[in-house]
C-alpha cells in the first residue's frame, strides 16, 4: 500500500506531481501511483533544465491576490523556471500557505511546460513534488536535500565568488548553479554584489557542463552586458514581477537571450 504523504485538491496538478515524484518511488521510475497524471521524470526535468534560459522567481503577490494570472502572464512570455520565493511579509510563509502557492504555480507550469521550483526548503519540495529545489549558502546542506527528494528532481545552489562556483560546479548531487548578483539589488538587501566580474571569471574559469544562471540587477537594459560576460542564462526577480505586463517582460527577455550575440 502506498502511503501518501500530502492530499492537495483532488486531481489538482499538484497532488498529481507529488505522487508521481515521491523519494521512494522516484522520477524516472515511470511509477505512477494514482489516477492522475504522474509527474516529470529525472530525465524529463533534466531535459527541460538544459533548455532553459529564463528562470523567475516570484512571491505568491498576496498583496495584488493574481498569482494564477500573473504565473500564466510569464510562463506564456517565455519563463522556463518558475520558484516561489515569498519573503515580503518579513516572516516566512507558513507551510501550508506555502503549498497552496505552489499549488496554483503547479498548474500553470503544467498548462506551460515549465519546471517548478521550491526555495529553501526540502520537506515542501518534497509534499509538492517540485522539479527544482533551490538551496543557498547558508541553506540545508545538498546531500541532505538529496537524501530527502531522491534523485529525480533538481537541486540548484547560490553561489557569490569564484570558490563557491568552483565548488557548486563539482558537488554531488548539485544540478546548477546562480551566480550574482551581477548589479546590488533591494530583491536581496545586504547582499553585496560581485558584479559581472564573477560572471566573467565564471565563463571562464569554471570547467563545467553544468547549467549555470547569472542573477542579481538583471532587466532587459541590462542583459547585453550578462551576456557579453558570458551568461547565456538568467534569474530574474522585479524584471517580471514589477512589470505593468508580465507576459510581455518575459517575451522580451527571452528574445533578447536568444538572439545573436553582438560582437
Ligand atoms: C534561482 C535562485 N538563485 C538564487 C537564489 C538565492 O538563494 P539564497 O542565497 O539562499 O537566498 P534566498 O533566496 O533564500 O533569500 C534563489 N532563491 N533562487
Ligand atoms: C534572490 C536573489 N539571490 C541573489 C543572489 O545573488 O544569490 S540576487 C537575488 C535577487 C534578484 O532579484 P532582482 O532580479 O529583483 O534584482
Ligand atoms: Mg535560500
Amino acid at each position: 500500500m502506498i502511503r501518501i504523504r500530502f492530499h492537495g485538491r483532488s486531481g489538482s496538478s499538484l497532488s498529481a506531481r507529488r505522487q508521481g515524484s515521491r523519494a521512494d518511488a522516484p522520477h524516472g521510475t515511470g511509477t505512477y501511483y494514482g489516477d492522475a497524471m504522474p509527474g516529470l521524470s529525472g530525465d524529463q526535468i533534466r531535459k527541460r533544465l538544459s533548455n532553459a534560459r529564463l528562470y523567475l522567481c516570484t512571491d505568491a503577490r498576496r498583496s495584488r491576490g493574481d498569482l494564477a494570472e500573473f504565473a500564466d502572464a510569464a510562463l506564456r512570455g517565455g519563463v522556463d523556471i518558475i520558484q516561489l520565493r515569498d519573503k515580503s511579509g518579513g516572516e516566512p510563509l507558513e507551510a501550508k500557505e506555502e503549498i497552496a502557492a505552489l499549488e496554483v504555480l503547479a498548474a500553470a507550469c503544467e498548462k506551460h511546460g515549465a519546471l517548478l521550483s521550491v526555495n529553501d526548503r526540502s520537506d515542501i519540495a518534497y509534499a509538492v513534488g517540485a522539479d527544482v529545489l533551490h538551496l543557498g549558502q547558508d541553506d540545508l546542506p545538498v546531500p541532505v536535500a538529496r537524501e530527502l527528494l531522491g534523485d529525480g528532481p533538481v537541486i540548484g545552489r547560490s553561489t557569490h565568488s569564484l570558490d563557491q562556483a568552483l565548488a557548486a560546479a563539482k558537488e554531488e548531487g548539485v544540478d546548477y548553479f546562480c551566480v550574482g548578483p551581477c548589479w546590488p539589488t533591494p530583491t536581496k538587501p545586504g547582499r553585496s554584489a560581485p558584479g559581472l566580474e564573477l560572471v566573467r571569471a565564471v565563463g571562464t574559469e569554471v570547467p563545467t557542463a553544468l547549467p549555470w544562471f547569472a542573477i542579481g540587477g538583471i532587466d532587459l537594459d541590462r542583459l547585453p552586458q550578462v551576456r557579453e560576460a558570458s551568461a547565456s542564462r538568467v534569474v530574474v526577480v522585479r524584471a517580471i514581477t514589477e512589470a505593468s505586463d508580465p507576459a510581455e517582460a518575459a517575451s522580451a527577455l527571452r528574445s533578447a537571450l536568444t538572439a545573436p550575440r553582438s560582437v
